[in-house]
């Protein structure tokens, strides 16, 4: 019985998905059957969305709809902004938007207490809702960091240029917006990953949506999932330059450290989103004229070649290219909250559309059953 468990669920199916398809053996990511590297390089963040909640690429009549409903809903919830300054400036950014998350969850009056939260379609239009309104909740995050007042929206920006207006109080040149609109798409969705299949145990109980996104926040916290992307600009600033990088790695792998942003459950010979989200950071190190953040990045990439054979992941090209955007190193994992909210929201509906109750067995280790001493 004991040889039977697999710790971690490693290598354990434990469902069917059509949303995306990781394949290993291929080194590719599909989206809804799209490689996500075409994705990237065709179409923009709010197509990808569209696509991973309805299945389909939208026309372009629905995307203008779907472009001017996301419009609509990105200014800051004040009562969300009110919780938001309540929180202590020391609360790590994770912290603070997953609490804007979930005060969004207790605002919304569709969430009745008689059990009618329990809706597919509602669950969609909350789920726009959460996904349109996160770049105000993450910029603010930002900006309180600061000592900044909150940005309002501009509806005549497409979602990354507003985001990103939003954050910095205007809009950068277009080879920074592209850049982040690639990260965006993919960081959206990447099949039962941690966090999503954190957000799936929590709809799998018909819980609403806000609260299987709250969880899923707390999950991808962790430096073992989407808490790389920081890590990996802490060690970038750790060992300082390509000069170190073969030293610094030696006496962190001899002190058993896990190197951020290297390894990956699933892929084992790299992950198939690095090219791409390298490709962007060579522009922004272009454009911001860096050439020795990507010295540093390929020193220490080649030094974990070699002494591991361990390939980087998509936290590793993201921190640096999102440390070259200007933004808050803390600030990094609340940007892959705002992206993966739809790839969360669109597990929640697949699950909810053939739902059982996630719960699995275990193999009991603690002592036989023995009496409770009597008390006289
Ligand atoms: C977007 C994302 O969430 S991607 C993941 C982001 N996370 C990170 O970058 C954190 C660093 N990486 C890791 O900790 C791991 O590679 C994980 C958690 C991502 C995957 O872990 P697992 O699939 O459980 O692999 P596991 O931990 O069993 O690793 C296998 C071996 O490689 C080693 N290894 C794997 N990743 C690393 C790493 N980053 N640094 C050093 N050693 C590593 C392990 O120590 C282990 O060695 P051992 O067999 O001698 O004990
Ligand atoms: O798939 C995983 O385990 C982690 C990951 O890369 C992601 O969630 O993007």
């Amino acid at each position: 019985m004991l040889d039977d468990i697999k710790k971690g669920l490693a290598g354990v199916v434990v469902d069917v998905t059509a949303i995306s398809k990781v394949n290993p053996d291929t080194n590719s990511l599909l989206y809804r059957g799209y490689p996500v590297q075409q994705l990237a390089e065709r179409c923009t963040a709010e197509e990808v969305a569209y696509l991973l909640w309805h299945g389909e690429l939208p026309n372009a009549q629905q995307l203008a709809e779907f472009e001017t409903l996301e419009r609509s809903l990105r200014h800051l919830n004040p009562t969300v902004k009110d919780a938001m300054d309540a929180l202590p400036l020391s609360a790590h950014p994770m912290d603070v938007v997953r609490t804007a998350v979930s005060v969004l969850g207790a605002l919304d009056e569709s969430l009745t207490t008689d059990g009618t939260w329990i809706d597919g379609d509602l669950t969609l239009e909350r789920s726009i809702r959460m996904w349109a309104q996160l770049p105000a909740i993450v910029a603010y995050a930002q900006r309180r960091m600061r000592d900044q007042e909150l940005v309002e929206p501009r509806d005549d920006l497409g979602y990354s240029a507003n985001f990103l207006h939003m954050t910095f109080g205007e809009v950068p040149e277009l080879v920074v917006v592209n850049a982040f609109d690639v990260s965006m798409i993919l960081y959206a969705e990447h099949s039962f990953n941690a966090s999503t299949f954190t957000a799936r145990v929590i709809a799998s109980t018909l819980s609403d949506v806000y609260s299987a996104v709250t969880g899923a926040i707390g999950a991808l916290k962790g430096p073992l999932h989407g808490g790389a992307n920081e890590a990996v600009m802490h060690v970038f600033r750790e060992v300082g330059t390509a000069d170190a990088a073969t030293g610094w790695l030696a006496d962190a792998l001899a002190a058993k450290r896990k190197i951020m942003g290297f390894g990956h459950r699933v892929y084992k010979n790299g992950d198939s989103r690095v090219p791409t989200m390298k490709a962007a950071l060579e522009t922004l190190v272009a454009h911001y004229e860096r050439p020795e953040v990507l010295d540093l990045y390929d020193a220490l990439e080649r030094a974990m070649d070699e002494a591991k054979g361990i390939k980087p992941n998509l936290d590793y090209p993201s921190g640096p290219a999102y440390d070259l955007m200007g933004f808050e190193t803390e600030i990094f994992t609340p940007l892959f909250i705002a992206a993966r909210v739809t790839g969360w929201t669109a597990h929640v509906r697949e699950q909810l559309a053939a739902n059982a109750l996630i719960r699995p067995l275990s193999l009991y280790t603690g002592p036989d059953e023995r009496a409770v001493p009597s008390r006289d």
